[in-house]
Formats: structure tokens, sequence, C-alpha cells
């Protein structure tokens, strides 16, 4: 009898040593149609950043055996009005959990709108190289065959795998992954929102598995100089977008108004048309850095092409488009107003 208790003994404490401890996942809620509400399930019509977390959370069978999770409402907006505030309040409350071992991984819903400039501005502000992966969906929590649940499910798979650490925020949608860096939202409407034009996918999830194919190369998280602890605002820099026969209003009004960079959404390799040529290089006189990058979606801006940058004392944003050149040109004036440091921070970020 006592031999067959210390039998039963020692196969329950070798399965309890055995038996995997889930990894602790935090999903940090911001809004977006993941947590949208519409009238019917049938029709499109929804407002985005109704639900909350734990309805989410609740909409996501089987989620309690991937990882143990806990969830948090950090705001509930529509991303169209995501805002720096929000941004430094998720950086903030992201490098805690992970300095306090709060969390083995961290998942951020968001809308979709502007999904794409969170995840670059994360992958270079957080101080750790831990996973931090963003998704949310196209259709709201309320639609037939809503993509929330499903995406949510896979963004906390890669969260909970080992091969999340990777440099910057993951950006997962439609069983891809994608680098914060690159990925670009590519259709208003259907499931397939997100590609990376330049670069593409860099692994999928499927099947609650996680396949890598590529290592990003750019440096992010604590490799880079832009820790904003302990910032409340960020130098605005705006966008403007070029098209044929362009006037200077826009740069002239935004110089007018005080920014601290412009990048422009330039024609084909970046270029700008000679009125808004003359208003850069008179902003740039005036200390604003302007910073080149192309309205077409793929490709890169290259120095001294068809524009003379030294004469303009522009400098280019590489193959980043205008609204992630704008994140990196905010980080980068955080830092510097020198255009040759700001320069190599596109090579290298
Ligand atoms: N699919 C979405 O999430 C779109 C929504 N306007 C948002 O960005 O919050």
């Amino acid at each position: 009898m006592k031999n067959l208790f210390t039998l039963l003994l020692s196969v329950l404490l070798v399965t309890g040593i055995y038996a995997q401890k889930l990894p602790r996942i935090k999903i940090l809620a911001t809004g977006g149609t993941i947590a949208g509400q519409g009238a019917s399930a049938d029709r499109s019509a929804y407002t985005a950043g109704q639900l909350p977390i734990k309805d989410l959370i609740a909409a996501v069978p089987g989620i309690d055996k991937v990882a143990e999770i806990s969830g948090e409402q950090i705001s509930n907006v529509g991303s169209q009005d995501m805002t720096v505030d929000i941004w430094i309040k998720l950086n903030k409350r992201i490098n805690e959990i992970y300095k306090n071992n709060e969390a083995d991984g961290i998942v951020i819903t968001h809308g979709t709108d502007t999904q794409e400039e969170t995840a670059y501005f994360l992958s270079l502000t957080v101080r750790y190289d831990k996973p931090v992966i963003i998704t949310g969906s196209m259709r709201p929590a309320t639609a037939i065959s809503a993509d929330g649940p499903k995406n949510l499910y896979d963004a906390v798979t890669l969260a909970a795998s080992k091969q999340a650490a990777h440099s910057g925020v993951l950006l997962v949608f439609n069983e891809y992954i994608f680098t914060g860096r690159s990925a670009v939202k590519t259709s208003t409407t259907h499931l397939n929102a997100f590609t990376a034009p330049n670069n593409g996918p860099i692994g999928q999830v499927y099947d609650g598995k996680v396949i890598l194919y590529e290592t990003p190369v750019r440096k992010a998280n604590k490799n880079t100089p832009f820790d904003i602890t302990g910032l409340t605002t960020l130098p605005e820099v705006a966008i403007v977008e070029l098209y044929a026969d362009a006037p200077a209003t826009a740069i002239n009004a935004y110089v007018a108004s005080g920014v601290k960079g412009i990048v422009t959404g330039g024609l084909g390799n970046g270029n700008l048309n000679k009125v808004n040529s003359d208003a850069a290089a008179s902003a740039v006189k005036k200390g604003i850095a302007v910073a080149r990058a192309s309205r077409v979606p793929s490709g890169r801006v290259t120095l001294f092409d068809e524009t003379d940058d030294q004469k303009l004392g522009t400098i280019v944003t590489d193959d980043l488009i205008p609204q992630k050149a704008r994140i990196l040109l905010m980080l980068g004036l955080t830092q510097t107003s020198d255009s040759k440091k700001l320069q190599e921070y596109f090579f290298e970020y």
C-alpha cells in the first residue's frame, strides 16, 4: 500500500513539473472595429470602439488554452481618432508591464486606420525586445463572420510563441505576420487589409502555429535612441501630399503654424514641383526639417536624384511612406535638429 502511495505521489509530482505553465499574455485594448458594434449583423453600418476588452476576449473560444489572458482598456476609439497622447500612454504602460514582469507577451487591439502608425511608433519607443503584437479587424464584432476573434487568437498565439521577441512590434492580420515598420493598410474594406508593399509578410499564423520566414533588419526597441520616458508631447510634424500643379499653400501654412518638421508625399522619386521646392527650401532656412517621402506606395526615395537635396537642405525618407516617415521624424526631432543626424536615422531605423 505504502509503495502504491509513493508511486502515485511521484507520478503526480513528475506530471506537475512537466505540466506546461501557460505564458501570461496581457491584451491592451484601444478600440477600433474589432470592438465595433453595428445595428444588425448583415449590414455594414457600425460604430468602432464600443465593446470593452472583456467582450472581445469572451468571443475567442480556446484562447485560454493558448495563454493565461488578462485585459486592460487603454482607450476605446475608432483609430481615425488615435492621438499622440494615447501613443504615449500605450508606450508607458508597455514599458511598465515589462519592467515589472507582469506579462510574458503583450497584444494590442487597435483600429486598422492608423494601426500601421501605432505599430511603427511603438517599435521605435518600447524599451524591451519582448513580444508586442498588434491586431484588429475589418468587420465589427457584431457582424456575420467577424474577423476580430480569429485575428485576436492568432495575435495571442504569436505573442505566446518563443519566436515573437523580434525587433519591434509585429502586426498580425488575416493569418499573416508583418513588421510594424513595413505593414501598410492597402484595402479600405476587405479582410486582407494589410500588406507590406516593399517587403511582404515575414511569416504566417495558421491552425494555432507560427511560421516565420524572415528576421527584421532595421533596429528597434532598446536598440534605438528614442526613449520618450518623461515626454508628454512630441514635436509636431505635418504631411503635405503633392499632385499635378500643387500650390505651396500647405507647406507655407504649416510653416506659419509653427511645425517643427514637414514630410512631403512627393511625386515619383519624392519629387517636388517648382513652387513646393522653393517653399521647402525656405522652410529649411527657417529651421524646419523637411523630409522627402513619396506618394508612390512602394520603392524608396533616393538622395540627389532628380532633386538637389544639398541645395534645398532636404533629407530623404528611404522606403518609408509619408505616414511612417512622419513618426520617425517626430522621434528624431526629440534627439536632434541636425539634418545630417536626422538623415542617418532614416537609413538606420
Ligand atoms: N477596421 C477598422 O478598425 C476601421 C476603423 N475606422 C478604425 O480604424 O478604428
